[in-house]
């Protein structure tokens, strides 16, 4: 029986000793491998995590002691210590293991948020309500140092430092990486450390050294330590810490089991805020990961275990539509740049910063602060392009809405990701990016149908110069083309059937509503399919070809609360139109892992859902009744094509 199989919880590797852990350890890596290679997921990040993890779990005492995970996404080896092994072989998958911490998982499980920078402020919380409780436990965060470039994690330094007999134990996993190597000063300061890896290895040996001296060795150690401080100051991160108030410990090989346990023993006998650097390898122990000179295989899809290739070649993607187009901008217009917010790769920007390498911006985990720097180059004359996922616009909001739009900024903000991602969970999926953007005064939103239409609307967001401008667009592989019958005031017909349903369908959902269409012609009900191409603001053209159906159907790959279909509604309203509106959209919750197309059939978004209560509604069946068209006299309006 291996180690791995022994282990149910944390207290089965409480007791076991060191030879054993390192065992232990690798049985881990292979198991991740294994696993990981079938399922697909954060590869890299957790080989990177093993030791560190099993340190935290043999020091500190979960879940009497809260361990929390930033992001969230290197929390396997956790899964793996609290009795979650068997769960590996549906990671991500419906109905199976979450990639991330997930409360109904575990009572070890806190944060099932993916957001990255969460952990520190998540720390200083519990460890406030543990002291206000009279509780003695610990708040230990783990958190990259890719994480640490976000913004809240130093809002929470800033307050965890304010009680010095509050124990918060940091871990700070340093890798030197988030996809790409971490980027700013933070970063370089812990580089320096990281490439000095003998540093602590020389301090250790010079420790033991004199130590063994008589007299003259302890007062020497004294002394030389002293200058270590000095030494360590000068490259260590320490100063930024100690200035803070943080307890600085480290920097420790996060690798090394007893280096990492004898730290933590250390911060945790502290009893008050507590920084333990440990710098540790993404990848560490699988060939193809430490030779992805990219990602290192921060997150791979089912790959060969050997070779680490993906066994199956990737199709086009949107992101990739995006990239070529991007860069095809890049040389017409030398006033764009590109920012990115730590995820050059996954945002398509790679190629554009290796075509214009001083046009690209890496602000590391920060959107806030990338949306407001956009802010600042377009007003120093440039065109910012800034590339992000839907959901971590959430992040951005009030500095799109008070720093870019408040002053009519040219920026473009391109949302990739936008609408049902699925397998990374509830706070990944791109559903509130039309509800939030619908609030901003003056900005301007397109959803591309396809790959034509998004080469062709980013090309015309870029035009813009008075305001800012936004393209979503989904994740996963592109749809080539869905030719348009004709465009009228700039929105594109898609098919024409009749004044039944007017179906107005938004970007990649253009292909899904022909579908649905023609579903529906075949029970003789007339749909004319349309695309608004620019959603916010709703086009006038809509709101008249509204006027001219019976029902109106939205459908849309976004949330319905405040999403398209809520807009065209208060459009058609506006205009003192009773046209019955019905919009099809993700309902407002926090929807479980799945695939994307298992989460879509779980909401009803799909061909044959959408063709059935489209008929239901036309078919004025019970429970669906929908008025017969009644349109507001109004001179200026033509009159409605049927009764
Ligand atoms: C607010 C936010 N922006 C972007 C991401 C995407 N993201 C997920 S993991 C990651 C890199 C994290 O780097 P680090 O914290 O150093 O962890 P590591 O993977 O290196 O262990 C990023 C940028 C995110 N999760 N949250
Ligand atoms: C945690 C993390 O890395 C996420 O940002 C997520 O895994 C991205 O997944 P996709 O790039 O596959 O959408
Ligand atoms: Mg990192």
């Amino acid at each position: 029986m291996t180690l791995l199989g022994s282990v149910r919880s944390p207290a089965d590797i409480k007791r076991l000793k060191h030879a054993e852990l390192v065992q232990l350890a690798a049985e881990i890596r292979r198991f991740l491998i294994e696993k990981v290679s079938r399922t697909g997921g954060h590869l890299g990040p957790n080989l990177g995590a093993v030791e560190l993890t099993l340190a935290v779990h043999r020091v500190f005492d979960s879940p009497r002691d809260a361990v929390v995970f930033d992001t969230g996404h290197q929390a396997y080896v956790h899964k793996i210590i609290t009795g979650r092994q068997e769960g590996f072989d549906r990671l991500r998958k419906r109905g199976g293991l979450s990639g991330y911490p997930s409360r109904s998982e575990s009572d070890h499980d806190l944060v099932e948020n993916s957001h990255a920078s969460t952990a520190l402020s998540y720390a200083d919380g519990l460890a406030r309500s543990f002291q206000l409780q009279g509780k003695r436990r610990h708040a230990v965060a783990i958190v990259g140092d890719g994480a640490l470039t976000g913004g809240m994690c130093w809002e929470a330094l800033n307050n965890i430092a304010a009680d010095q007999e509050r124990p918060v134990v940091i871990v700070v996993n340093d890798n030197g990486r988030s996809y790409a190597p971490t980027i700013g000063g933070l970063a370089e300061h812990l580089a320096a450390l990281r490439l000095n890896p003998s540093y602590e290895k020389a301090l250790e040996s010079g420790r033991r050294t004199l130590r063994n001296l008589p007299v003259v060795g302890r007062s020497l150690y004294t002394g030389l330590h002293a200058a270590k401080s000095g030494i360590k100051d000068a490259i260590s991160p320490q100063v930024m810490f100690s200035d803070l108030g943080l307890k600085y410990l480290g920097p420790v090989d996060g690798h090394d089991l007893r280096a990492m346990e004898h730290a933590l023993q250390m911060a945790r006998s502290f009893g008050g805020p507590v920084i333990v650097h440990a710098v540790t390898r993404k990848g560490n122990g699988f060939a193809p990961a430490e030779n992805d000179q990219a990602e290192l295989m921060h997150q791979v899809k089912v790959i060969d275990p050997e070779t680490g290739l993906p066994t199956k070649p990737a199709p086009t993607s949107w992101t990739d539509v995006y990239s070529d187009e991007l860069v095809r901008i890049g040389a017409e217009r030398p006033d764009v740049v590109a920012i990115t917010a730590a995820m050059l790769g996954p945002t398509g920007l790679r190629k554009f910063a290796e075509a214009y390498p001083d046009r690209c911006i890496d602000v590391g985990i920060a959107e806030q602060h990338g949306m407001t720097a956009a802010a600042g180059l377009a007003m120093g004359g440039l065109h910012p392009v800034f590339a992000v996922y839907s959901t971590f616009l959430n992040r951005a909001f009030d500095q799109l809405l008070m720093d870019v739009a408040l002053h009519k900024q040219p920026v473009t903000v391109t949302l990739d990701r936008s609408g049902i991602t699925g397998d990374d969970g509830a706070s990944h999926n791109g559903m509130w990016d039309l509800s939030i953007l619908g609030l901003i005064p003056g900005i301007r939103v397109a959803a591309p149908r396809d790959a034509v239409t998004l080469r062709e609307e980013l090309r015309e967001a870029v035009a813009v110069d008075d305001g800012p401008t936004v393209l979503r667009f989904a994740k996963g592989s592109v749809i080539e083309e869905v030719p348009a019958l004709e465009r009228v005031g700039g929105v594109d017909v898609l098919r024409r059937g009749g004044n039944d349903v007017l179906l107005a369908a938004v970007g990649a959902f253009g292909k899904l509503a022909v579908a649905a269409a023609d579903r529906l012609a075949a029970q003789g009900v007339g749909v004319t399919v349309v695309d608004p191409r620019w959603v916010v603001p709703v086009p006038s053209t809509l709101v008249e070809m509204a006027a001219e159906h019976r029902l109106v159907v939205t459908l849309e790959d976004g949330g319905r609360h405040g999403g398209f279909g809520s807009a065209l509604a208060a459009a058609l309203r506006d205009a003192e139109l009773d046209v019955p509106l019905r919009d099809l959209a993700v309902p407002n919750r926090f929807l479980d892992h799945a695939s994307r197309e298992e989460v879509l059939a779980e909401l009803g978004l799909t061909e044959e859902t959408i063709a059935t209560r489209i008929a239901d509604w036309v078919a004025d069946r019970p429970g669906a009744r929908v008025a017969p068209l009644r349109v507001a006299s109004s001179p200026d309006r033509p009159e409605a094509a049927n009764g």
